[in-house]
């Protein structure tokens, strides 16, 4: 799968979810791919190739996260965003850049067990099948009567009714002690020790203890050291961090109380370098994580960077604001698009919603007009503009079933034109 992440390939696939940004899809392309062109290197060689780590300039509501998180999912990597500016509130301490790597790692977890509980889904489902028809029929209930609750289980007719379930009560993962990732206690193994972990009774409803169930009886068969070994290795070898407001942090000039930003700059320094994180997993090298920093760069400029981080960051990009025809593709043309969203959540209620073309440019150009007199959060405008012009139909749904909702021109104008022509009613609702 990865050997046909080619750079085309990937931006072909940014390109059905993102508009315009070429230059920045491009660079993450080749960022991604290099990743893979490293693991096809010989040991030596491949220790020495950094990653040559990427700066997204642009406006707010552009792309940049948009594009760094949609290459993760097509990557299958571990992602975190995190805001620099997070950094210089009072109470940071230096080593809490740390926490970056850490989160990195929780998020590899996450994934692998993911994965894993994928293979062993059909054993977890028949283990968990057999404790709710104890649950609901007891231990010792006849063959036939444990086939019909199995029947009327699989035909969903249960999901709603209540039911009393024994859960674990402990998470049987690690936890760590507070003063030190490295040292670690399993809680789990613990337990095991002292007769099995401790169970719980706890009341839900059917549809949500089978995916307690199921969960609680994948997550047995899986072993949890390997877990941890594997994800440890994927956050080190393909992590992605997303280092936003990065041009918050560039000026040094924050005095009395907070840290100050260049200390910041310092803390963050080691992480992009390469350095080891103690975790509870286990130490953490981060010399191959990819960081995609960006910021706006409206005031500050990234020469005012610390000049070893401009180093860490040598691959610039910049990303366009986005106009009017840039919202009516995004509206159009996008996988999932927020019109395709609406049409199929009100559809769930027997209301269809019909776009026009001139609907759709309705919408484009007040979020353009919008963006311009008030404040402009890019293709973010977008969302408040469609929730306001359904706003009636959302709630009035259940009321016109079988109806069609035509979305011209007209409509669009008839819903917003009084509060876009209002700048001030406009910055409240829009
Ligand atoms: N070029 C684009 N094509 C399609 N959708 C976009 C585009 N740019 C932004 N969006 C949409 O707008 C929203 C905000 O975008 P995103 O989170 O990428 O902003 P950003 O550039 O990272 O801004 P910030 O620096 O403020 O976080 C997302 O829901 C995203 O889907």
């Amino acid at each position: 799968m990865q050997d046909q992440l080619t750079p085309k390939a990937i931006v072909a696939a940014l390109d059905s979810h993102i508009i315009g940004q070429k230059e920045a899809k491009r660079a993450v392309a080749v960022a991604l791919r290099n990743r893979w062109r490293r693991q096809q290197l010989g040991a030596e060689l491949r220790d020495e190739v950094t990653p040559k780590n990427i700066l997204m300039i642009g406006p707010t509501g552009c792309g940049k996260t948009e594009i760094s998180r949609r290459l993760a999912k097509l990557a299958d990597a571990p992602f975190v965003k995190v805001e620099a500016t997070k950094f210089t509130e009072v109470g940071y301490v230096g080593r809490d850049v740390e926490q970056i790597a850490r989160d990195l790692v929780e998020e590899a977890i996450r994934l692998e067990k993911e994965r894993r509980r994928l293979a062993v889904k059909d054993k977890a489902e028949a283990a968990a099948m057999t404790r709710l028809l104890d649950a609901l029929t007891g231990k010792d209930s006849s063959q036939a009567t444990r086939e019909s609750f199995r029947m009327r289980l699989n035909e969903g007719h249960l999901d709603n009714s209540e039911i009393e379930i024994e859960l674990e009560a402990a998470p049987s993962m690690p936890f760590e002690l507070p003063g030190g990732g490295a040292q670690m206690i399993n809680l789990g193994e613990m337990m095991k020790g002292l007769g099995g972990p401790q169970m719980k009774r706890r009341k839900m409803n059917v549809h949500a203890a089978w995916a307690k169930l199921v969960e609680e009886e994948a997550d047995k068969r899986l072993d949890q050291d390997e877990v941890s070994r594997q994800a440890l290795a994927d956050a080190e070898a393909n992590g992605i961090v997303f280092l936003d407001e990065i041009d918050k942090i560039a000026v040094s000039d924050v005095r009395g109380g907070s840290v100050s930003r260049e200390g910041v700059q310092r803390d963050l320094l080691p992480l992009i370098e390469g350095t080891t994180v103690a975790t509870k997993y286990g130490p953490m090298k981060t010399d191959h994580i990819l960081f995609i920093a960006s910021g706006a760069f409206h005031v500050a400029k990234p020469s005012d960077l610390l000049p070893e981080l401009q180093g860490r960051l040598p691959i610039r990009v910049e990303l366009k604001g986005l106009t009017e025809d840039d919202f009516v593709a995004i509206l159009s043309d996008t996988k999932a698009s927020l019109p395709e969203q609406y049409k199929a959540l009100i559809g769930t209620e027997g209301v269809t919603i019909a776009f026009t073309d001139d609907g759709i440019r309705a919408v484009a150009r007040i979020a353009a007009e919008v963006n311009g007199e008030v404040e402009n959060i890019g293709a973010r405008r977008l969302q408040t503009v469609m929730e306001k012009l359904l706003e009636e139909v959302s709630f009035d749904a259940e009321n016109r079933q079988g109806e069609t909702l035509t979305v011209d021109a007209a409509y669009v104008e008839s819903q917003l034109r009084d509060i876009a022509r209002n700048t001030d009613l406009s910055r409240y609702v829009l």
